[in-house]
């Protein structure tokens, strides 16, 4: 069904799974604001919001129909129909309308959720997945808690709800439970135990518990998933989602996984900062991609060899995600070389012994200074050794 084996759908939940967290609610307009700059990165998918939720999140998903329209608008439900109704009528002007429903598939879920059996539970996926299908085309399942799942269960209720209808089957690690291979592993036996596996896509959706949320998407990827679910900033439930700008910067810098996406990397750094901003959640500094350190070199060893030549110490370029520039920070791990360039760029040229007494100066300050800035330097210079 995939014109391209190669090509990862991207399937942005920021506004949904991410609009979870507390303290990250956001009104409509906030919410379309970001959903535009989402389809300008070219995500495939916006999950918009769980439509039954409140009369607010119904709405959003109402006017984000209407402002975008080269992604598909995805609205979330349980298995029930007031859910699916509610989806469906949040989904009317959508260009491209998805259902995105689904029920527990692990033991705990079932038994300790849901207080039924494998059974019962299959009926209300596959009664689901059918009722959803009479009003949208594009039915996603979810098969909520599939990390801990039983692989044979989970994989009699893939190939059940695909029957039934599904195109897309989310196998969610709920918890941020599995490891990479163990998740690899459960894709690869669902791509080769479920018979009708090819009518559908199949889509990773990581929770980040263990920090292992990107490693085991891209372990989804590599045995036979084809869409990734995500958030910008990794924001989500809890200790969050995967997060977009790694998954897509790895199949960019790993060419050897043979995978493409169609985002515009390039705006990475921009939509992060105003995820940011408008979610009230600040970005760790050392956050891959986008964090405020993720292209800057502190220590004197790094900075040399980053000056001598970058790819020593740059695998990515933050011009590829937008990033301003790489910074060459000064601090008392800092070394000649860093040192030197600061001064030059300040039109400063020193011979090796000049360097070797303002270097000490400087060290002398940089122990008791977090941050050495250009006035410091000026100030250093101001008592150089003058030679006769
Ligand atoms: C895996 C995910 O669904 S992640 C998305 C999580 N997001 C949210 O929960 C945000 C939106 N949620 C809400 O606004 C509310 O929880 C609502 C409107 C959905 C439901 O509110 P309430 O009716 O008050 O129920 P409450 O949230 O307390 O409990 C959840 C109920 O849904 C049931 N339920 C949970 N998941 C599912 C499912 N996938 N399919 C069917 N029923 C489900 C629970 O068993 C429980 O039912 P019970 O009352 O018979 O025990
Ligand atoms: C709704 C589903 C996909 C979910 O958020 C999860 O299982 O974590």
């Amino acid at each position: 069904m995939l014109h391209d084996p190669n090509r990862v759908y991207v399937f942005d939940t920021t506004l949904r799974d991410g609009e979870q967290v507390p303290g990250c609610q956001l009104t409509t307009p906030e919410k379309i604001e970001i959903a535009k700059e989402l389809e300008l990165l070219g995500v495939d998918i916006i999950e918009a919001g769980f439509p039954v939720s409140s009369p607010g999140d119904f709405q959003s998903v109402v006017e984000i129909s209407k402002a975008v329209k080269e992604p598909t608008v995805c609205a979330l439900t349980r298995a029930n129909k007031g859910d699916i109704d509610a989806a469906v009528a949040s989904l009317q002007y959508a260009k491209r309308p998805r259902i995105h429903t689904g029920i527990g598939s692990s033991d705990m879920h079932i038994k300790h959720k849901f207080n039924s059996t494998r059974e019962e539970i299959l009926e209300r996926a596959v009664e689901a997945v059918k009722y959803a299908k009479k009003s949208v085309e594009d039915i996603e399942f979810y098969a909520e808690d599939a990390g801990r799942a039983d692989v044979v269960y989970l994989a009699q209720m893939v190939e059940a709800v695909i029957a039934a209808g599904a195109t897309v089957v989310n196998i969610p690690d709920t918890n941020g439970y599995c490891l990479p291979d163990q998740y690899g592993s459960k894709i690869k036996f669902l791509k080769e135990n479920v018979k009708n596996i090819d009518k559908a896509i199949i889509s990773v959706h990581c929770h980040n518990d263990l920090g292992l949320a990107t490693a085991n998407s891209i372990a989804g990827l590599q045995n036979g998933a084809r869409q990734i679910e995500g958030t910008i900033n990794g924001i989500g439930e809890r200790a969050g989602n995967t997060s977009i700008e790694e998954v897509v910067m790895i199949l960019k810098t790993h060419h050897t996984l043979g995978l493409h996406t169609n985002i515009d990397s390039k705006r990475f750094y921009e939509l992060s900062q105003m995820i940011r901003t408008q979610m009230r959640m600040p970005v760790q500094p050392n956050k891959a991609i986008v964090g405020a350190n993720a292209f800057a070199h502190s220590s004197g060893i790094h900075q040399d060899g980053f000056l001598k030549m970058r790819e020593n110490y740059e695998i990515i370029r933050p011009e590829d995600v937008g990033f301003p520039s790489a910074t060459i920070v000064l601090t008392a791990r800092s070394g000649r070389h860093a040192l030197k360039f600061h001064l030059e760029r300040l039109g400063y040229t020193l011979d090796k012994e000049e360097l070797g007494f303002v270097y000490n100066n400087f060290l002398t300050l940089a122990d008791s200074k977090l941050d050495i800035n250009d006035q410091d330097l000026q100030s250093l210079m101001a008592h150089r050794l003058v030679k006769n």
